[in-house]
């Protein structure tokens, strides 16, 4: 998708005494810039002190928005409100094996196949596509916030240089995208076309923003406390409104085939997505896959 939007100024910020050399790092991520057409322009700030929490924290304070930052091992991360994170899909490993065996409630709702093609129409770090496309699945993951886009860009980027993940990682294409847009583009004409290979999807996948308090019983009010990765994006991204909910919703059932399946992601006790009830549904206490078909 192209943007014609100006160019949003993003510092990077690394340690002098890093130990790797931090050029290469950015001349990959302006490649990627320049690649996806992300409006995005990287500000290099090498600063005297080593990256500790408290230097963080104090970054954080400083700059008063979302800054990259590369470590003193080279991970590239985003610091917002005093949390950085980085994708880190190596840690997905033990999950992205086992889940062959389709021991993810995901994979049970979205019954894929390795000749699947499924759409991620809100990839965040990226966890959850992994896990479809360790089906043997093509994923295309849609991303609107660019500064999440190139994080995923850099993490595929990265992986692809380790043998053992790069059968996965050509399976996965990310998209700095609006899903809403795309979606309704893709049986446009004028979209270009390196970045839509498909009219259509097997799958749709949905994991929107939610208010951070949805994991909370209604009951008791105690719940799973989100995560580290959760936090982070609770200060960049917004959950829809009902609105965008019904738009979403509309349009995904549109682009899967017939036969196909619409799968969103909720807190277990959060309200329908787009009041809209589902045609199956899987659940454990924390989270519930809602699905919902397309019966044509
Ligand atoms: C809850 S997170 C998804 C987490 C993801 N499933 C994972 O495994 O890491 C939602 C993400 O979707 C993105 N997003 C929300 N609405 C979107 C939209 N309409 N189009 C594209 N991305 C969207 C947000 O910026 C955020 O990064």
């Amino acid at each position: 998708m192209s943007h014609t939007t100006e160019a949003t100024y993003v510092p990077i910020v690394h340690s002098a005494s890093v130990s790797i050399e931090v050029a290469p790092v950015i001349q990959i991520l302006e490649q990627l810039i320049e690649a996806a057409n992300l409006s995005l322009k990287l500000q290099v700030t090498s600063i005297e002190r080593k990256l500790s929490q408290k230097v963080r924290q104090q970054l954080s304070d400083e700059y008063q928005r979302p800054v990259f930052i590369i470590d003193d091992k080279g991970q590239l991360s985003l610091l917002t409100h005093h949390i950085s994170v980085a994708p880190d899909w190596k840690s997905l490993q033990r999950r992205v094996v086992s889940a062959g065996r389709k021991s993810e409630m995901l994979l049970q709702a979205c019954k894929l196949t390795d000749q699947s093609q499924v759409l991620d129409a809100t990839a965040g770090f990226g966890h959850d596509s992994l896990i479809l496309a360790s089906t043997g699945a093509q994923v295309t993951m849609l991303e609107r916030n660019p500064l999440m886009a190139l994080l995923l860009m850099y993490e595929q980027h990265l992986m692809s240089q380790q043998a053992n993940w790069q059968k996965l990682m050509v399976r996965l294409k990310v998209v700095c995208a609006d899903s809403a847009q795309f979606m309704e583009a893709l049986s446009a004409a004028n979209q270009p076309e390196q970045e839509v290979s498909h009219s259509s999807y097997d799958v749709i996948y949905l994991d929107p923003m939610f208010p951070e308090n949805s994991y909370e019983n209604a009951a008791t009010g105690k719940g799973a406390k989100v995560g580290k990765h959760m936090q982070a994006l609770h200060h960049i991204a917004q959950p829809p409104d009902n609105t965008e909910e019904q738009r979403l919703l509309t349009l995904a059932l549109n682009k899967v085939v017939p036969g196909g399946r619409v799968v969103v992601k909720r807190p277990a006790a959060a309200p329908l997505f787009a009041q809209s009830n589902p045609d199956e549904s899987w659940h454990n206490d924390v989270l519930r896959f809602d699905a919902y078909f397309n019966k044509a």
